[in-house]
């Protein structure tokens, strides 16, 4: 069983537009709104697959009842814990070349009753062996300690803990020794204080974040592929896609690949690649399974030397595309 997380949910509206036009009036030819936040993306993957999976999720406002009414629409399993506050919207504005433009709102403030409630209900579904997979920004309010409540939580109940998250919810879980941590290129340069110009860079700060307590380390890099770093090995692979359409919640796909393809080694990195391709290929964040084939190419136990000389375009960016 996964038991995904998202302390932070939202409802993800996506508007398609021609181009973006700084201070006009932009007119979308087609837009939709999608229950959201990693942690839903990730159970509405593994759902779309028929992996065993349920989310917790606070819900408070109208649009707390609107994203647990979509949820069960599509019969993904959920637990929603009431809170007094509206659950944010996020928007990606899509334009013709796929470039997006996503802005995030900050979210409702949880106060301490709704985050012990959070907490309490989450660790209620994980049992030994189960995998509490923790996604996104937290909110405000008294949740400073959330992810490590839970990853302390989860231990005690001999489950396995996957982390994505960023800033400092990431940098103070590490010490916690989550098994899994899947941050992104702008995460990882922002974690370790360090430009990342090639994959041996981004090899080398994987490693700084396995030193300071992840077990594993699943780096997404956008469209340059992902790099695995684990107990068995150094990968790098990458998925042919052949159009790109948004790459919004294709991090999410990543993940939810990885785990159910056995959160280890190279063929769980290779049905991760596969189901993130599917996502970019697609619009919006809800997930509808993958393609029936994707060619993904992992180069078996990365050679540094080699590393070092291959660019790494998406570690340039800033930490994030949020507006
Ligand atoms: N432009 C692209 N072309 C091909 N593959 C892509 C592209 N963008 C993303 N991917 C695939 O999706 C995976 C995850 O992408 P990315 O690193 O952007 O995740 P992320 O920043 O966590 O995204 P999100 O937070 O929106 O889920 C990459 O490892 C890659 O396999
Ligand atoms: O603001 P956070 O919690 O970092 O991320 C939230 C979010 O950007 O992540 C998903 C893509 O991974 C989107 O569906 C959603 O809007």
């Amino acid at each position: 069983m996964i038991v995904t997380v998202s302390p932070n949910p939202s409802m993800d509206r996506t508007m398609c537009i021609d181009q973006l036009r700084h201070g006009d009036v932009i007119r979308s030819h087609r837009s939709y709104s999608e229950p959201s936040g990693k942690g839903v993306n990730v159970a509405v993957a593994l759902h779309a697959n028929s992996i065993d999976v349920v989310t917790v999720l606070p819900a408070g406002g109208f649009t707390g009842v609107q994203i647990t009414e979509m949820l069960s629409d599509l019969g993904v399993p959920y637990i929603a814990v009431p809170i007094a506050q509206e659950i944010r919207s996020n928007v990606s504005l899509v334009e013709h070349n796929a470039t997006v433009t996503k802005i995030n709102e900050v979210g409702p403030s949880l106060d301490v009753a709704e985050a012990t409630s959070l907490v309490r209900e989450a660790l209620e579904q994980v049992g030994a062996g189960d995998w509490l997979v923790l996604c996104g920004t937290l909110p405000d309010g008294a949740v400073e300690r959330l992810y490590i409540d839970l990853v302390k939580g989860a231990r005690g109940r001999s489950a396995r803990v996957a982390v994505d998250t960023s800033g400092k919810p990431l940098r103070t879980v590490l010490p916690y020794r989550p098994d899994l941590v899947k941050p992104n290129a702008g995460e990882l340069a922002e974690l370790t204080g360090r430009a990342l110009e090639t994959l041996g860079d981004v090899v080398d700060a994987a490693e700084e974040l396995r030193r300071q307590g992840a077990r594993t380390v699943l780096a997404s890099l956008g469209s340059d592929g992902a790099i695995l770093l684990d107990d068995s090995g150094c990968y790098f692979g990458q998925a042919r896609v052949d159009r790109v359409v948004s790459a919004v919640g294709a991090g999410d796909a990543l993940l939810a690949g990885f785990l159910a393809g056995g959160a280890n080694g190279p063929q769980a990195l290779r049905e991760g690649l596969a189901w993130a391709a599917a996502a970019v290929q697609q619009e919006g964040t809800l997930y509808r399974g993958r393609g029936p084939r994707t060619r993904v190419d992992i180069s078996d136990d990365l050679d540094r030397n080699r590393a070092l000389q291959e660019p790494c375009t998406a570690a340039g960016l800033p930490a994030g595309s949020l507006v």
